[in-house]
Formats: structure tokens, sequence, C-alpha cells
């Protein structure tokens, strides 16, 4: 159940439960500073299994948790099923860095980043036992890969809904620099191969943000792309490039936007007193789902979710201002793109904290999607790459039932 995750993670890191007392519990992390290690080699080498955990969430037998995952059409909650695993994610993080002689982890471990959700082909009921799984994966210096699977009970079997691949990253007793983790060591073939994918992840990574629209132009294919749009759009009464009308079928991408703000009350810090990345994330999946809801006029379901990097913590008390548009569409698919921005109450400076990426599925046919700028013609590129990048194979599924 996710209330001991949770409960768990306090008691790793000597958390306060009071709000009031949350400076002096920090102050106390900074006496766990002499635990951390000068170096990767000083500590001991972890197995897959040492990080491996199993979370019942008892859905089926205790009804009484189920009014918090509940979405109107008897569904389950997907903002709620991504704050779980992101407290997972960060909980098994912690299992591969344990530190048996000291009684609270020297280590701040946050959420760095989401590489990719992929929904397998099977419905969510509220009314069934869930069960999570996970352990790490990969490991860097001070970063680690954790993946982690959802399974939900059909009959007497567990069957998988969801993978997931996080990337954490472990910091100092108080959140300040980088710390070492421990190494990792594959024992097995199939440890050594899901070893190995990991550092190809990190390697596509990098080369996917090498490729990014922000730093450098599109290619010849995505630049015939972007034009053939624009021809499309241009009157063929009037001869010129001015006068821009939409195809039938079709909606201007700034007519798509939703907007939303959020105050970051002290209920959802994390145990660093930051607001909770799966809090963030809940936010945004949910303003990007009425996105996608109001562009198809039907009920869209989560497809894949992709790339969401937690690039700046957000402090308790900012303004989280959130920003939806879809980027990209294809026959039933909605790309997605929310953008999230803080400012303190007393600057008025806006600092982007998350972009997040969200594919989702209309039961029918939506229709496209035409940019009209320049910048929203990178938008639509963007979202196009990461359509693209996804595992999930492009067919109507009927079968899914994975809503907000
Ligand atoms: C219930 C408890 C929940 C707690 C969890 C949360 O809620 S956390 C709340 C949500 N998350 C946050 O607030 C995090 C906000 N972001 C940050 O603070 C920072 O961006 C960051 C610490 C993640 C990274 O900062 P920097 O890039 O300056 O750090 P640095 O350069 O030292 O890199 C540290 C390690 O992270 C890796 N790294 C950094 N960004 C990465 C990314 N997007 N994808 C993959 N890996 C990344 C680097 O390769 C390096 O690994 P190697 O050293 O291995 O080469």
């Amino acid at each position: 159940m996710f209330v001991s995750v949770r409960d768990k993670l306090r008691e790793i890191v000597g958390a306060s439960t009071n709000w009031s007392d949350h400076v002096k519990a920090m102050e106390e992390r900074k006496l766990l500073q002499s635990f951390l290690a000068e170096s990767q080699k000083e500590l001991p080498p972890r197995r897959m299994r040492d990080s491996y955990i199993e979370v019942l969430l008892p859905l089926g037998s205790q009804p009484e948790l189920r009014e918090k995952y509940l979405t109107v059409q008897n569904t389950i909650r997907f903002g709620r099923i991504l704050e779980d695993l992101d407290s997972l994610g960060v909980l098994i993080c912690y299992m591969h860095t344990r530190v048996q002689e000291a009684k609270m982890s020297p280590l701040s471990i946050v959420t760095a980043l989401v590489d990719k959700i992929d929904m397998c082909k099977t419905s969510l009921s509220p009314e069934q036992d869930i069960k999570f799984s996970g352990h790490v994966s990969w490991v860097g210096k001070t970063s680690m890969e954790v993946k982690m699977q959802m399974f939900q009970l059909h009959g007497n079997e567990f069957c998988p809904v969801l993978d997931a691949t996080f990337v954490m990253v472990a910091r100092d007793s108080e959140n300040k620099g980088p710390a070492f983790i421990n190494p990792l060591i594959p024992e097995s073939p199939e440890e050594e191969e899901l070893f190995r994918q990991g550092e190809l992840n990190k390697g596509r990574r990098v080369a996917f943000s090498a490729k990014s629209l922000l730093k450098m132009a599109p290619s010849a294919e995505e630049r015939t792309t972007i034009h053939e749009m624009f021809l499309n759009t241009l009157d063929p009464k009037t001869i010129s490039f001015r006068s821009r009308v939409l195809p039938p079928n079709a909606v201007w991408m700034e007519n798509s936007k939703l907007k939303s703000l959020e105050v970051c009350h002290p209920q959802e810090r994390n145990i660093f007193n930051r607001i909770f990345g799966g809090f963030l994330m809940r936010k945004a999946y949910e303003l990007g789902w009425a996105t996608a809801c109001n562009f198809g006029g039907s009920r869209p379901f989560i497809v894949a979710v992709d790339d969401i990097m937690f690039q700046k913590p957000v402090d308790v008390g900012s303004l989280l201002f959130l920003s939806s548009q879809v980027c990209f569409t294809q026959d039933n698919y909605i790309q997605v793109r929310v953008h999230s921005e803080v400012a303190s109450l007393e600057s008025k400076e806006h600092m982007t904290t998350n972009v997040f990426h969200f594919t989702f599925m209309s039961e029918e046919k939506v229709p496209l999607v035409f940019p009209r700028t320049y910048g929203e013609s990178m938008l639509y590129l963007d979202g196009k790459r990461h359509f693209n990048s996804m595992s999930t194979p492009v067919n109507l599924r009927k079968d899914y039932l994975v809503e907000p």
C-alpha cells in the first residue's frame, strides 16, 4: 500500500511529519553528510535483486482504498498511478543504496526523468488488486535507472498492465550537490542485457537531446512536412502568404490550449520539502487528459508517457503554471505537451521546471492540428518525434480503459 511506501521513505530520510518541524529535520540531516562516500569505489556493489521490491495495492480486498483511485467511469485514475510509481521508484533506489551502519540514509534521491511508460493491452478495474514491482536496472556515478512493472489481478493471475522506466539521481544529505551511489553487478545474461539496455538508453537520451529543435534545425524531411502544411493553409483565392485558412477537419494549434494554476501548499511536499514529483505529474497529466478530451470530443485513453524531465525542483509556496496543448495528431492518436513553470510569490520571474509528453488514443478519429507560427511548427515536429518514439503499435485498441 502506498501510504506504507511513503511512511517508509519518511523513516529512511528522517523527514518531519509536521511542517513546523521541517527546518529542524533538515538541520538533522546535515549531520549525515559524514556517511557520504568520497568515491564510487568505496561503496559495496549491489545486485539487481538487492533493490527488488513488490508492493500490493489491495483495491479488491480493501474497498475503502478505491475512492482515491476512482474515475467517474469506474476505472482507475492514471494520475494516482503516476504518483505511486514515483514513490516506489525512490524507495527502490534507497534499497540499492542502503547504508547498514546509518539509521537514516545520507542520500537525497530525486526523480530526474520519467524515460518511458508504456501501457500494455489490458483494462484497469478499481475492484481488483494491483501489484507493482521493480528494481534498479542500471547505474552511473550518481544516477540510477529503475524499471517498474504494474500488474492487475484477472481471475487468479496477475497480468501486466504497464512498464515504466525512471531515472533517479542521488544528491547529498541537504539535496545541494551530487552524491555517489553503489555500483551494480549484473548476475545473469538477462541482467547483463538489462544493464546494456540502460547504457543504450543513456546514449539514446543524449542523442535525442543533441538533436533537440531548441538546438538545431529540423531535418530536410521535417522541413518538407512543415512547408507542405503551410501551403495547405494558404487561401487559393488570394495569391498571398498571409491569408491563411484551415483545411477541412483541422484545428489551429493555438486553439487547442488549456491552462491551469496550482498553489503549491505544504501538503504536496516530498520528504525533502520540495513539491513531490508525483503530484506535478498528476496535475500535468489531468490537464493533458482534459486537453485531449476537449480536442477529440470523446474520452481519450492514455497510451504512453515519454521523456518527463524534472529540470528544477519546485519550492513549497510557489505558484505552478501549467500550460497544455495538442501538438500532433494521427488517426485516433493525440500527442499532448504540457509545459510547467513556477514563479515565487515575491518575484514575477517564471522558470520552466518540466515538460511533459503524453500520447492519448481517442475512440473516434480526431481532427488534424495545424501550426500557424514557426514556433508552433517546432512544437508540431517535436510532438511527432515523441509520437514516433512510442513503442506501442499504432492501431486502435478498444479494450483500453485507463482514464484520469
Ligand atoms: C516520496 C518521495 C519522492 C521524492 C521524489 C521527488 O518527488 S523528487 C521531486 C521532483 N524532482 C526534482 O525536483 C528534481 C529537479 N531536478 C534537479 O534537481 C536537477 O535537474 C537534477 C538533480 C535531477 C540534475 O541536476 P544536474 O544536471 O545539475 O546534475 P548533474 O549534472 O550533477 O547530474 C547528476 C546525474 O544525473 C544525470 N542526469 C541529469 N539529468 C538527467 C536526465 N534528464 N536524464 C538522465 N540523467 C540525467 C547525469 O548524467 C548525472 O549522472 P551520473 O553521475 O550517473 O553520470
